[in-house]
């Protein structure tokens, strides 16, 4: 199994990610919710999102509703939280950060 497919435990992941909390549910997961300006500045969010998402083939399950974004990141493939979800939280909270989104 690669470095970038092998579970890890999520509290571990947790630690290097404050804004970040684990998610219930039937497979490991980790979460954060987003408040942009509006609609505009949120759906500009995904797109940068998406983005690396596509080039990296690696998917948020994410849901929108005008200026909030809720995010939920686990790897499919292998059940659980990988260091794919880490490194996707850690490109998520750089582009929040730069786009002025809140907590
Ligand atoms: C076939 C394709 O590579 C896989 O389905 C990719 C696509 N995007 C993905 N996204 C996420 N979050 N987890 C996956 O395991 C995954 N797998």
């Amino acid at each position: 199994m690669s470095e970038m497919t092998e579970r890890l435990d999520v509290n571990e992941v947790l630690k290097s990610l404050p804004s970040w909390r684990p998610r219930d549910g039937d497979r490991p997961a980790i979460e954060r919710s987003l408040v942009f300006a509006d609609f505009n500045a949120a759906f500009g969010f995904m797109a940068r999102v998406a983005l690396l998402a596509d080039k990296v083939d690696h998917h948020p399950e994410w849901f929108n509703v005008y200026n909030r974004v809720d995010i939920v990141l686990t790897t499919h493939d292998a059940e659980g939280v990988t260091r794919r979800d880490l490194d996707m939280a850690r490109f998520i909270d750089e582009v929040a950060a730069a786009m002025g989104a809140k907590a």
